[in-house]
């Protein structure tokens, strides 16, 4: 489903050249969940902005479902990463002046979605992982978990075929982080959604179906 090969970034600043990622070969499978591990600063982020077509990589190329995708330019790149990705991030970035609903209907309102479809399809998402009871509340009235499952339901109003999640329970404490991993484990069943997610838990990464560890911008595969 994605390939990546010979993948490079470097971040030009004040003090020189960082060489983030120094050539990244990598293969996903449709359906396949991916955990990548590695130490901080090793290139995780970047290496997920890369495939989710938020940032560039200054050599290499990334093809999704057999597209180039950093060939697409304007209007065909935003919808790429608005239709074909669902991103979760630590700090879920949710807008705060917006209730959960409208969260999760945004991604769909700026594709041009109806309202109403958007809407039902937004609730029937926030239901589904359990939020329900909390279709209007905004986000400094829910807790970390909460937040955390408003995130990923955003991340799937627009019916990805790919979740990309940095570090998604990161500051959330064991029990609620054992239920967002219980939440992507039922959403990869029913939606045979194809997944990469960054973790420093050992014991989270075991779950997946492969583990990757990233070290010093260079990939090792177990
Ligand atoms: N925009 C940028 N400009 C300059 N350097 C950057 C930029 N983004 C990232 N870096 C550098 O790239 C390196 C890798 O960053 P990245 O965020 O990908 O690491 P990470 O493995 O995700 O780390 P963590 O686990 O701490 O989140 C870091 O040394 C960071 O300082």
């Amino acid at each position: 489903m994605i390939e990546v090969q010979g993948v490079k970034k470097r971040f030009s600043t004040p003090h020189g050249v960082v060489d983030v990622l120094k050539g990244i070969d990598l293969n996903i499978l449709k359906g396949e969940r991916v955990a990548i591990l590695g130490s901080s600063g090793a290139g995780k982020t970047t290496l997920m902005h890369i495939l989710g077509a938020l940032d560039r990589p200054n050599e290499g190329l990334v093809r999704f479902e057999g597209e180039d995708i950093f060939a697409l330019r304007g209007a065909a790149l935003d919808e790429f990463r608005n239709r074909r990705v669902g991103f979760v991030f630590q700090f879920h970035q949710l807008l705060p002046e917006f209730n959960a609903l409208e969260n999760v209907m945004m991604p769909a309102l700026v594709a041009r979605c109806p309202r109403r479809q958007a809407s039902a399809r937004a609730q029937e998402l926030l239901e589904d992982v359990g939020l329900g009871h909390r279709l209007l509340h905004k986000p400094g009235e829910l807790s970390g978990g909460e937040q955390q499952r408003v995130a990923i339901a955003r991340a799937l109003v627009q019916m990805p075929r790919l979740l990309l999640a940095d570090e998604p329970t990161g500051n959330l404490d064991s029990g609620t982080t054992e239920e967002i991993y219980a939440l992507l484990e039922r959403l990869h069943r029913e939606h045979g959604l194809t997944m990469v997610v960054v973790t420093h838990s050992l014991s989270l990464a075991q779950r997946m179906d492969r583990m990757i560890h990233m070290e010093d911008g260079l990939l090792r595969l177990s």
